[in-house]
């Protein structure tokens, strides 16, 4: 099951329990030493003509092949609508979401992730590469809930249950279509054969922000690449808080277009199958005084087992040189889980 191959390619590097549990947001007045950042650069850019906000794609569109390539190819990320998902899902993930960061640390706690263990409540998992912790936690579920809500929900689980299963499938069937588009995209001719030769496996992850009192000095996520191919985010309420850096801009808001609009960005192993051509976009969030922030994040790609090699078109195969050796996907975690982005010239040709 996912959820095991998944805590095979992290068990070899277990976390300690520090650098696994949040502090108690609840109870906090000020920012302690240990969340207290250097200044953060938080001067929001505005978007205009020379400064334009990531692309907005319609999954409708006749051209949705060539327009998703082309946002993966120079942002990275872009933004989709008409993905049918509903917005009475999102409200729902949202509220079960908020119910969960509500309750008290002791609560929580009882459901926290194991030091080697991919699922349940705790910090993000590249706290350990930085110096100062971040103003978050995070909850993340694989298939089913069930064993957490049963211990946080004795006689009331079943709802939480029911909509985390259900957005996952949601999120499942969008991002394999996602996948599509951009194999299609990679290999025209070919996209059928390429996507079915991979399982997949998704993650769901449930990010809170609790309102800081110093959001000059606290880093809700420091900067970082994602995993796997690509994550679907949801900001809920319109909240923003998430920047990429983009070059020679610096760091970029992503402002949200719309509530039904989802944002996508391109994942480390989907840099590599796309031998470099799609960046992995490097982001970070911010944090607020006064709103507290809550995120989905919807991680897919390949089964740990799958192996990761770069797609060159059997056109071009003569000319491209082939920028990234093949690579596990459970030897790339790890890899990852120890290095963190060094991890990119560990396996460059
Ligand atoms: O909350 C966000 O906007 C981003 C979350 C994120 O980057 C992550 O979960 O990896
Ligand atoms: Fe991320």
């Amino acid at each position: 099951m996912a959820t095991s191959t998944l805590e095979e390619a992290y068990k070899e590097n277990p976390l300690s329990l520090q650098h696994i549990l949040p502090i108690d947001f609840q109870s906090i007045q000020e920012v302690p030493n240990s969340h207290l950042w250097p200044k953060i650069n938080n001067v929001l850019t505005s978007h205009n003509d020379k400064n334009p906000n990531v692309p907005i794609i319609d999954l409708l569109a006749p051209n949705v092949v060539e327009l998703m390539g082309h946002a993966c190819k120079t942002w990275g990320i872009f933004q989709v609508v008409n993905h049918g998902v509903s917005l009475e899902l999102f409200d729902e993930v949202e509220y079960q979401a908020r119910r969960f960061f509500a309750l008290p640390a002791e609560q929580k706690v009882k459901v926290m992730r194991s030091t080697s263990g991919a699922t349940g409540y705790g910090t993000a998992r590249i706290t350990p590469f930085f110096s100062k912790f971040m103003w978050h936690e995070g909850f993340t579920i694989m298939d089913s809930p069930l064993d957490h809500a049963k211990k946080l929900w004795p006689h009331d689980y079943h709802k939480f249950c029911d909509v985390m299963e259900n957005y996952q499938k949601k999120m499942k069937v969008l991002s394999f279509q996602l996948c599509l588009f951009i194999l299609n995209y990679l290999q025209p001719s070919q996209d059928q054969h390429s996507i079915n030769s991979f399982e997949f496996a998704g993650a769901l992850q449930l990010n809170s922000y609790p309102c800081c009192p110093n959001p000059n000095h606290a880093l809700g996520l420091a900067p970082h690449t994602d995993s796997l191919f690509l994550t679907i985010l949801h900001q809920t309420n319109n909240t923003k808080g998430l920047q990429i850096l983009k070059k020679d801009q610096g760091w970029t808001s992503i402002a949200p277009v719309s509530n039904d609009a989802l944002i996508v960005n391109v994942g480390d192993l989907l840099h590599i199958l796309s031998n470099g051509e799609f960046p992995s976009v490097y982001h970070r969030v911010l944090v607020d005084q006064t709103k507290h922030r809550v995120s989905l994040a919807y991680f897919f790609g390949p089964q740990v087992d799958s192996m990761i090699s770069p797609l060159v078109s059997s056109k071009d195969n003569d000319g491209v040189v082939l920028k990234y050796r093949n690579v596990k996907v459970k030897e790339y975690l790890g890899l990852k889980a120890k290095h963190l982005e060094k991890v990119f010239s560990m396996i460059r040709f």
